[in-house]
Formats: structure tokens, C-alpha cells, sequence
């Protein structure tokens, strides 16, 4: 059986003829080159954080606390990363979180279509943000077999909310992410410095344009008057929901509904007890209010509050050993968040699939090495603090 790790003899066997690779094997480096790739105001956009950006480092930092103790004798030879995810048989316990201007992370503006390109090629599956630089309808085709999960930002306009999660079940979506902590954007001083919010400036906003409800709301086409439209779009964005909304917001699709930013244990229990079938434990990697805790140190909770049903993770992850600790404090699946947004600035749908691979077979070698053979194995015994 092929294992994630295989991508390692890949690389050395390529190196025989004089082959190396072309594209980051190290997050620095990864990092690095992106930043030379990307335009400025898309860098700072992506790259930054809320307040002096403390919680964001924080969320990375978090993973050198904890430390995978080996085992040996184990014979980990064939490690199973497969998990069961609503139902459906995921190859590893790895998906990509939801970027709003992944769009504008690819070259030709269309970097919605080419991370779903990288899920159909990888079988990680995307959660597609509803801030896309294309329509829904044209994602899901290109996830292939790869299942997709539709974020929906809740406008305050319920019938928009109703439409959106709607054209998501119709195209094939299998499931509805409902961010919590983004109804207003945070503080950020390095888009407020060069006073850039690309969705104010008209980007990404095509899940709405192409909604008729939210067509209805604008007086004229959205090409005929863009300021007009991103006007419309900004007074309906937020909705500062309250737990009375649940009831609507569990009506609004039978498929599996998860709720994200989620990092009090109470929350992640009431959220339950109103219906949710998933807890997506994440502080939106540090982006939305500075000085908080790491969403890593709240994750043990969650998924005690969860009480089995599943919990999804993501802020800070960088390397296949982060995407392995996440795993262990109990999470059902972890995501990636910028590293893919790097990946695909630097070699399109090849790069998001580049920082898939290489993150699945760090964290396959480490199951090797550490003699954790399948994910049963990786339980909180399998930390200690590090000191
Ligand atoms: C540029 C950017 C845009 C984002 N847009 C969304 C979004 O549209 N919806 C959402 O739920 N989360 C969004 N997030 C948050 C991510 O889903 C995820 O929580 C975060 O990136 C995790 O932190 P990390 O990238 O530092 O690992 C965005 C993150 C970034 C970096
Ligand atoms: O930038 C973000 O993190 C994000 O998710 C977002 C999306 C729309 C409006 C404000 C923030």
C-alpha cells in the first residue's frame, strides 16, 4: 500500500538524475518565497493579524509546547491516516480551511477553481469560503470525487443566508461551515496602514453577485455600478448572531452543520445541544482579536465538551508534526490555512498540492518514527510538555 511518506523516496530517487525540488520543502522557506511572489496588498492581507499580531505567533508557538513522545518496537511499517468524517472516508485527517481571498492568491485570479483542483488531486477536501473570487457552482465541479464543505458568512439578510446555503446543497457541497467570529472584522494595523480591504475594493464577492436574492437588493447590475454593489454587500455582510439564531440556522440544510471559531468548551456543548453536527475550534488563525488564547490550548476542552462528535482544528499549523499534536489533544480532522495560500501564490493548483503532500508525509514519518501506526494510537498519552 502507498503511504503519504512515499513522497520522500520520490524526491531522493529524483535527486539520482539530477532532480530537485523545484518548490519549498521547508514552511520558512515557503513563506519567503510567497512573499516575493504575491502582490503587497495581497501579502499583507493574507500574511496579517489582528493587534500587534501577538495571538497569531501565539497559535504557532503553542505546538512547540507540547512533544511527541516515541515508542520503539512498535513496527509502525504501514500507517492508516484514513478517518471517517459524517459518513464520508477521508484518506487523512487533513482538509483546507476556508481562505476568503484565495482568489487573488493565483495569478490568474482564479485560485477558488485551483484549490479545488489540489482537493480533487489529493482527496483532502476543501471548505470553500463564500468570499470567492468564482461562483459556488464553478468550484465543486473541480473537487472531482473530493468532498467540499460550503462557509457560509451569515448576512444579515436571512432570505441571502437561505439562498446561499441552498446554491451550496444544489451544487453538491457535503456540508455548511458557519464562521461565528468574523460578523465584523478585527483590528488590523497592517491593512489599515495601507487602508486595503479587497473585498471593499470589489474582490471576491462573486458568490454574491451571482445570487439573486442579493441581486434584487441592487438597483442596477453589479457591473453597471460596482461601488454601488460593494456598498450593498458591506451593509449585509455581518450578522452578530446570537445562540437564538441556532434553531434558523440548524433549519437552513440537512446536511452536516458545523459552527467555526469556536474555543470555549460551553460554546462547543450549547452549540451541540442546539443540533450542530461538528465543532470547528479555531481562532481564525489570529486574524480577528488580538491577545486571545492559542486555538491550540483550547482544543483538549472542545473536544471533551464534544463529547464525540467531531471537532475540526486550524490556527498555526505549519508542519505535519503540528498537523500530528492537533491530532492527539483529540481533534477528528486539522486544516491548513496560509501555508496553501503560499503554495498556490508560488505554483498554482502544483503548489496547494505540493504543501498537501509534503505536510502528509512529514506527519506519516513521524507515525513511523514514533511508532504511532494509526490515529486510535494518538491519544494525549502520546505528549508531554516540553520544558
Ligand atoms: C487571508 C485569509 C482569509 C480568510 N478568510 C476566511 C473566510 O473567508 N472564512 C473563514 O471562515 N475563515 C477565513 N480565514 C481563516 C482560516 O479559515 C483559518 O481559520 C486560519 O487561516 C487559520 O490560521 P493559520 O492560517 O495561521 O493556520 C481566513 C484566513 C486567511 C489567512
Ligand atoms: O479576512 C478574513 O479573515 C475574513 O475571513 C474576512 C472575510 C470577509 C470580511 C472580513 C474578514
Amino acid at each position: 500500500m502507498p503511504s503519504f511518506g512515499d513522497f520522500q523516496n520520490e524526491i531522493y530517487l529524483g535527486g539520482l538524475t539530477g532532480r530537485v525540488p523545484s518548490l519549498p520543502m521547508a514552511y520558512a522557506e515557503l513563506e519567503a518565497r510567497a512573499a516575493q511572489a504575491l502582490p503587497p496588498s495581497v501579502l499583507s492581507y493574507v500574511a496579517g493579524g489582528a493587534g500587534d499580531e501577538r495571538t497569531q505567533r501565539g497559535n504557532v508557538e503553542a505546538f512547540e509546547r507540547h512533544g511527541l513522545m516515541p515508542r520503539m518496537f512498535v513496527g509502525a511499517k504501514e500507517r492508516d491516516l484514513s478517518v471517517d468524517l459524517f459518513g464520508m472516508r477521508l484518506p487523512a485527517p487533513l482538509f483546507l480551511a476556508p481562505i476568503g481571498v484565495i482568489g487573488l492568491c493565483a495569478q490568474d485570479g482564479h485560485g477558488d477553481l485551483a484549490t479545488a483542483r489540489a482537493a480533487a488531486r489529493t482527496g483532502v477536501p476543501m471548505v470553500a469560503s463564500t468570499l470567492s473570487a468564482d461562483p459556488l457552482e464553478q468550484v465543486v465541479p473541480e473537487l472531482g470525487d473530493t468532498p467540499g464543505f460550503f462557509q457560509l458568512y451569515t448576512p444579515t439578510d436571512r432570505q441571502l443566508a437561505e439562498s446561499l446555503v441552498a446554491r451550496a446543497e444544489a451544487a453538491g457541497f457535503r456540508g455548511i461551515v458557519v464562521t461565528l467570529d468574523t460578523w465584523v472584522t478585527g483590528w488590523r494595523p497592517r491593512d489599515l496602514s495601507t487602508a486595503n480591504f479587497p473585498q471593499l475594493r470589489g474582490h471576491c464577492l462573486a458568490n454574491y453577485t451571482s445570487d439573486p436574492v442579493f441581486r434584487k437588493l441592487l438597483r442596477q447590475d453589479p457591473a453597471a455600478d460596482p461601488m454601488a454593489t460593494v456598498g450593498t454587500w458591506a451593509q449585509i455582510f455581518g450578522n452578530p448572531l446570537t445562540w437564538d439564531d441556532l434553531p434558523w440556522l440548524r433549519s437552513l440544510t440537512k446536511l452536516p452543520l458545523l459552527v467555526k471559531g469556536i474555543q470555549h468548551p460551553q460554546d462547543a456543548r450549547r452549540a451541540i445541544d442546539g443540533g450542530v453536527d461538528g465543532i470547528y475550534c479555531s481562532n481564525h488563525g489570529g486574524r480577528q482579536a488580538n491577545g486571545g488564547l492559542p486555538a491550540l490550548d483550547c482544543l483538549a476542552d472542545v473536544v471533551d465538551a464534544a463529547n464525540g462528535v467531531p471537532v475540526l482544528f486550524d490556527s498555526g499549523v505549519r508542519s505535519g508534526s503540528d498537523v500530528i499534536k492537533a491530532l492527539a489533544l483529540g481533534a477528528t480532522a486539522v486544516g491548513v490555512g496560509r501555508p496553501y495560500a503560499w503554495g498556490l501564490s508560488l505554483a498554482g493548483a502544483d503548489g496547494v498540492v505540493h504543501v498537501l503532500r509534503t505536510l502528509l508525509a512529514e506527519a506519516d514519518l513521524i507515525m513511523a518514527v514514533d511508532g504511532y501506526p494509526t490515529l486510535a494510537d494518538l491519544t494525549r498519552e502520546a505528549l508531554r510538555p516540553v520544558r
